[in-house]
């Protein structure tokens, strides 16, 4: 079987304005390699601008790469048109950043995690709403919060109904984006458990953007280290912890406090 997604020698260029006639070039990605595999859990750590949120937008189709090849099951997404296209935007789910302004406000709960079962005609109505109940109670969200607002719900609750959301159509790989990093720290250790909980029962499959290596470690089957767009270590986490090969990895190791769960 070939891996769920495989990134092959990515580049991703930015011009950026230097002066009035003149470019840099800015190589936000460059010549990024990995892959995930069928049910693992993978982590993509790096500080702030090491190009992680390129990366995952490269992987959604926001972004084009200007050189290599992103597969899906062993097929170019950016070769993918029509039904393909629709199947893979809905196998590939997204829990964002921040849980305060990714819903819409004006919506239901019960809608906001059915959405996505709307969008790819899914079920019927009823198979919809059943679906839905089924997901929240896999994030430990209770059935009457279904009839709430994103306002009546704290920041923890809401990122449950992010992952629920993304739970709902079955995906074959959920990215999950720094999606600890707005939240207070007593519940970070909540929302981490709930990850490795449907890691570990439903054996899904999972890529975890984080600029924290400490955070993941706990997580993550293998890690992929960035630094300023390349990939500087890629391995299994142990390996990674015990004998990091860049200079920047061995100060992440050394500079973060091991967080407590
Ligand atoms: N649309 C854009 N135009 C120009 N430069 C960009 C654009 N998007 C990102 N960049 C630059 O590319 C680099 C990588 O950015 P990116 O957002 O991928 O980093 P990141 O690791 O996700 O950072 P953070 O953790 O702060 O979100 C940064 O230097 C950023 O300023």
């Amino acid at each position: 079987m070939p891996p769920v997604l495989e990134l092959k020698n990515v580049t991703k260029i930015f011009q950026l304005k230097k002066g009035l006639f003149t470019k840099k070039k800015l190589y936000a990605v460059n010549n990024v390699s990995f892959e995930i595999q069928k049910g693992e859990f993978f982590s993509l750590v790096g500080e702030s601008g090491s190009g992680k949120t390129t990366i995952s937008k490269l992987i959604l189709r926001l972004l084009k790469p200007d050189e290599g090849e992103i597969l899906f099951l062993g097929k170019n997404i950016f070769k993918m048109k029509g039904e393909e296209l629709k199947d893979y935007r809905k196998k590939i789910q997204v829990v964002f950043q921040n849980p305060y302004t990714s819903f819409n406000p004006l919506m239901k709960v019960k809608d906001i995690v059915k959405e996505p079962l709307d969008i790819h005609k899914i079920g019927s109505k009823k198979e919809r709403l059943e679906r839905v109940e089924e997901v929240l109670s896999l994030v430990n969200i209770p059935v009457e919060f279904m009839e709430r607002y994103p306002d009546q719900l704290s920041g923890g609750q809401r990122q449950r109904i992010g992952i629920a959301r993304a739970l709902a159509v079955n995906p074959e790989i959920i990215i999950a984006d720094e999606p600890v990093s707005s939240l207070d720290v007593s519940i970070q250790a909540q929302i981490i458990n709930l990850f490795l909980k449907l890691h570990k029962e439903l054996g899904i499959t999972f890529l975890f953007i984080a600029h924290d290596l400490n955070l993941v470690r706990h997580l993550s089957d293998r890690i992929a280290v960035l630094y300023k767009g390349e990939v500087v270590d890629y391995g299994k986490t142990e390996e990674i912890f015990t004998n990091p090969k860049s200079k920047f990895t061995k100060e992440l190791i050394n500079s973060i406090p091991p967080i407590e769960f």
